[in-house]
């Protein structure tokens, strides 16, 4: 130690000394800025910056070493060996090259100091290359325990250097690390010179290959410079770094306080390192200290106020070994009533990344849009989906013995409530009809709108056939009962079909279809009833849709043809008029009589076109006939829903040029039954045209007699049935006098259908009967007959 003192005091010259310091300062303090800078920077960027600071600090090293030795009173008379001076700069730069790469690469304390301890020892192994390039007439020896204690403290204190450097980018530890690295330099320099024993010989020959001191000033000086020039282009760098850094800062913190998102950084010890505003308000932590705690103790803190529960411990642990095995996790959690996805999010280098979204409103709109997607938008009820699902639950679950009946129903006539009173008051009824189902069924039992009119229901239990004959039959009179809707009073039936389960079939599909084809029957049934489904109900509706599809192609090729009964006046026995009447000319099952279409083509609304084919061919066939035979062509109580019925009438009497006196139009009670208003201005309207109306098939109605007053009919066309039994029957023959006595008192033609034979038409005759109809005279046949069955008063032959 005096000895290092008096090498200090007695053999340096102190304000060389200074100027050494002051370049060691400024040449550790750029080493330290670069050395941050290093640190920051990753690949190919980093590397450039150590390459930097080694030169810096090693040059730094070197010129403070040599400014110091110029310093240094004994040495001033000798030179320095040209290639051990600058292997001891190659010295310098190399191994603090090596050490710095250490320490910038680890973040482990104990690897950053060795790194320093490396920096320390490339200073000492600078040092004493430095030394042996020394030239003068002396013999230098060395005091071995004070090199290694300056050797110590190179090492010893260029490793806290970079421990302090490394720990953390602030102004306080880069003035830290400057002055320990400073001090690591320095000291070891003069404790190492202290060390240095002298024997001056003169007979030491200075070199050829040596460099003066003047030279070696130049040398030292122009290293200095390059140290400041260095060191201030590092500091500018470093300025415009650390504002572009500023700047990224201040656009990093807008982004995250104004993301919807809250979001929270954690270290790989699970420490908050960074978090916005939304983090805290979202987990309701605004009023608890974040930055740079454990989440464990945050958590610990909120099950204390009774703000989070569960095991904190354990779900700290899990997180953090989730971010350490680099696994993403994802969850949805409940935080004072909102529903919050956190996804927490590994990061290179450790640590974690946690986003929180407020999911709430967009689970509620999809909890909406699956209800929606399951459910009718006007009743709320489950739609045809969701009904087949719970449809195919139920027999999933349903224990051997158990039966399962599904319902379809329809409503009766429901597209006229639509028409006439408008859609809103439909919505309505259908609202109330659903709601009436609801209350009606049972609580294990499902309801369902499959769509417009048609609703369903499952039911499950023990004797289900008996309990789906009580339901039906409650449903047919709750859906019976009138409604009330905006001063409207709607009446309005419902026709059901039922199929059984395991009897009908285990299969939803085939259940819902024969429940359906049950419907289907109990609509042809009359409706406002139910049925159950029966073997053969599929049969009869499979023909009955290969009918409806003939029949559309037959309209296509033009297969339907009008025949024609002559109609004669019982006194004159001439022929009055002609019954259109339509036939099919099927390509394979030959001539088809209308009662084996009629009803298809009515249920199918085909009987419009057809209806039109009949109006258009009767009177253009008419119009060729002599002046006084008439013709009759029927009218289906479907025609009188449609609004052209009219128009086809006028169009089929323009078109022809028929007189409209010569046009009949037959029609029966049931025409009367329906709307009866809009119907009667119908016929009305006609009337007013001059056709003139029938009432067709008279006696087999309900209350023939009040139709009789509710339209002034031109002609009572008695049926046949009672024309068959009169020579059999009593009662047919009072109702035939009857019925002729009534139209001769209200002026009415009235004739007589089905004649066979003469004792019919005799007894008729006797009766006062106008006119008279049947095989008697005729069976309809082709227009092309017509001239024949006017000509000839019986014409028996077959047609
Ligand atoms: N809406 C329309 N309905 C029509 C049309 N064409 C026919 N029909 C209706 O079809 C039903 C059956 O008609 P059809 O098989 O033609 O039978 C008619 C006559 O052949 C039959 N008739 C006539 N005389 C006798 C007889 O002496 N004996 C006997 N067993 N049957 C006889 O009666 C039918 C005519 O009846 P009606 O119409 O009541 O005058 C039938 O209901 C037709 O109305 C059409 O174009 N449109």
């Amino acid at each position: 130690m005096y000895q290092v003192l008096y090498c200090l005091t007695d053999q340096h010259d102190w304000r060389l000394v200074a100027l050494g310091g002051a370049v060691c300062l400024l040449a550790s303090a750029a080493a330290i800025s670069l050395f941050h800078r290093a640190r920051a920077a990753r690949g190919g960027a980093r590397v450039s910056w150590v390459a930097l600071d080694a030169v810096v600090a090693g040059s730094g090293i070197w010129a403070t070493h040599f400014i110091a030795m110029q310093a240094y009173g004994p040495g001033a008379g000798g030179a320095y060996n040209i290639p051990l001076t600058v292997l001891s700069l190659i010295f310098a730069i190399a191994v603090t090259f090596i050490g710095l790469s250490i320490s910038v690469s680890v973040t482990r304390a104990g690897l950053v100091a060795l790194g320093g301890a490396v920096v320390g020892g490339g200073v000492a192994a600078m040092h004493y290359t430095g030394m042996m390039a020394l030239e003068i007439p002396a013999h230098i020896g060395w005091a071995t325990g004070t090199v290694t204690v300056s050797i110590v403290l190179g090492i010893v204190l260029g490793s806290f250097a970079l421990v302090v450097a490394g720990r953390r980018d602030s102004l306080a530890g880069a003035l830290g690390a400057t002055v320990l690295l400073t001090l690591a330099i320095v000291s070891h320099h003069f404790t190492a010179m202290g060390a240095v024993e002298l024997r001056p010989d003169p007979a030491v020959v200075i070199s050829g290959l040596s460099i003066p001191p003047a030279s070696l000033s130049i040398l030292t000086a122009s290293a200095a410079a390059a140290i400041i020039a260095i060191a201030l282009a590092a500091a500018l760098l470093d300025r415009r770094a650390k504002g572009e850094l500023g700047r990224q800062q201040v656009v990093l913190d807008t982004a995250l306080e104004n993301m919807s998102q809250g979001l929270c950084m954690f270290d790989a010890d699970g420490k908050i390192q960074l978090f916005n505003e939304r983090y805290a308000a979202m987990l309701g932590r605004t009023d608890i200290p974040l930055a740079g705690r454990l989440l464990v103790d945050v958590l610990r803190e909120e099950q204390a106020k009774g703000q989070w529960q569960g095991d904190a411990g354990e779900f700290f642990a899990r997180l953090v070994a989730d971010a350490r095995e680099g696994r993403t996790t994802s969850q949805v959690v409940t935080r004072f009533g909102r529903s919050i996805r956190v996804v927490n999010q590994p990061m290179q280098g450790g640590g974690w990344v946690a986003t929180f979204e407020d999911i709430t409103e967009w689970l509620e709109a999809q909890a909406k849009i699956s209800h929606m997607a399951r459910h009718d938008a006007l009743t709320n009820l489950p739609n045809r989906v969701l009904f087949h699902e719970q449809l195919e639950q139920g027999l999933r679950r349903a224990k051997s013995g158990d039966q399962l009946a599904v319902l379809c129903l329809d409503l009766d006539h429901f597209k006229d409530i639509n028409d006439s009173l408008g859609h809103p008051i439909g919505d309505a009824l259908l609202k109330e009809v659903g709601r009436r189902l609801k209350a009606t069924v049972g609580a294990s039992d499902t309801v369902a709108r499959l769509g417009g009119d048609e609703f369903a229901v499952v039911q499950i239990g023990r004797s289900e056939e008996a309990a789906a004959r009580a339901l039906a039959g409650r449903l047919v009179e709750v859906i019976s009962a009138p409604y009330e809707i905006d001063d409207h009073q709607i009446v309005i039936g419902v026709s059901i079909g039922i199929s059984l389960s395991p009897q009908d079939s285990d299969n939803p599909d085939e259940l819902l279809k024969n429940a359906d084809l049950a419907l289907y029957r109990a609509k042809a049934d009359g409706r406002g009833t139910y049925r159950f489904f029966e073997t053969g109900m599929d049969a009869r509706a499979q023909a009955r849709r290969l009918l409806e599809m003939d029949l559309r192609a037959a309209l296509l090729r033009d297969e339907f043809e009008a025949y024609y009964q002559p109609i004669r006046d019982v006194a004159s026995g001439r022929v009055v008029a002609f019954e259109a009447l339509l036939r099919w000319n099927h390509p394979q099952r030959g001539l088809i009589a209308p009662i084996n279409f009629i009803p298809v083509a009515e249920e199918t609304g085909l009987i419009v076109q057809l209806g039109e084919f009949v109006l258009r061919s009767a009177c253009s066939d008419a119009a060729t006939w002599p002046d006084d035979v008439d013709v009759a062509v029927n009218l289906s109580p479907v025609q009188f829903k449609s609004p052209n019925l009219i128009a086809s009438v006028t169009d089929a009497l323009a078109a022809s040029g028929l007189a409209a006196r010569r046009l009949e139009l037959e029609i029966t009670e049931s025409v009367l039954l329906q709307n009866s208003e809009a119907t009667l201005t119908t016929l009305h309207e006609l009337r007013a045209m001059g056709v003139r109306i029938s009432l067709d098939d008279f006696g087999t109605g309900y209350s023939s007699l009040s139709y009789l007053r509710s339209f002034p009919f031109d002609k009572i066309k008695i049926d046949r049935s009672f024309v068959s039994e009169l020579a059999t029957r009593e009662d047919s023959m009072a109702i035939i006098r009857a019925v002729t006595g009534l139209g001769r008192s209200l002026g009415i033609v009235t004739t007589a259908e089905g004649v066979e034979n003469d004792a019919q038409l005799e007894l008729l005759r006797r009766e006062g009967c106008t006119q008279a109809q049947g095989y008697l005279f005729s069976k309809p046949r082709p227009a092309s007959d017509v001239a024949l069955m006017l000509n000839r008063p019986r014409l028996r032959v077959s047609a």
